[in-house]
């Protein structure tokens, strides 16, 4: 477990981060995890065609254990290995708009998009703990989409 202290705007907002297997073997274990958590990144490899076919798995589940409205991002890993790539940005994106959550690529070595991930969650769930009246709802597929950087290889 990790801590992390973000500032939002002005506020400090504390994400207490859990690294789970993703093993099915783990399931189990894995459950108790995810269950009280305001939040989950799913993340896959994108060399990775497996890690990729087992989020759909991991989607259905979450629907079933975790809060009704936890936090969910796709993230789409290991964008720097650009030769081994096996899953198109075009998967993840199709992927994420069927279950409409917000997606991006990062790079876990290079650190693309990393901060960005963080931060996304991070404003979320301070514009839904604050609950100001007149402040504008915070939008996070909108801000994921203005703020994602592009691996500068396959974008056009
Ligand atoms: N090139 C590259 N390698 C990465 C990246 N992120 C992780 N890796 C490598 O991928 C391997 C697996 O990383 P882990 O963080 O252990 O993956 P994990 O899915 O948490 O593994 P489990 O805890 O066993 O489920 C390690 O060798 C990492 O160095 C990335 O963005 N780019």
């Amino acid at each position: 477990m990790q801590n992390k202290v973000l500032n939002v705007d002005g506020v400090k907002v504390k994400l207490q981060i859990w690294d789970t297997a993703g093993q099915e073997r783990f399931r189990s274990v894995t459950h108790a995890y995810y269950r009280d958590a305001h939040a989950l990144l799913l993340l896959y490899d994108i060399t990775n065609k497996t890690s990729f076919d087992n989020i759909q798995a991991w989607l259905t589940e979450i629907h079933e254990y975790a809060q009704k409205d936890v936090v969910i991002m796709l993230l789409g890993n290991k964008v720097d290995s650009t030769h081994e790539r096996v899953v198109k940005i075009e998967d993840g994106e199709r992927l994420a708009k069927e279950y409409g959550v917000p997606f991006m690529e990062t790079s876990a070595k290079s650190g693309l998009n990393v901060e960005l991930a963080f931060t996304a969650i991070g404003k979320e769930l301070k514009h839904r703990s604050m609950k100001l009246p007149n402040e504008p709802k915070f939008k996070l597929h909108d801000y994921v989409k203005k703020e994602v950087k592009g691996s500068g290889c396959c974008k056009s």
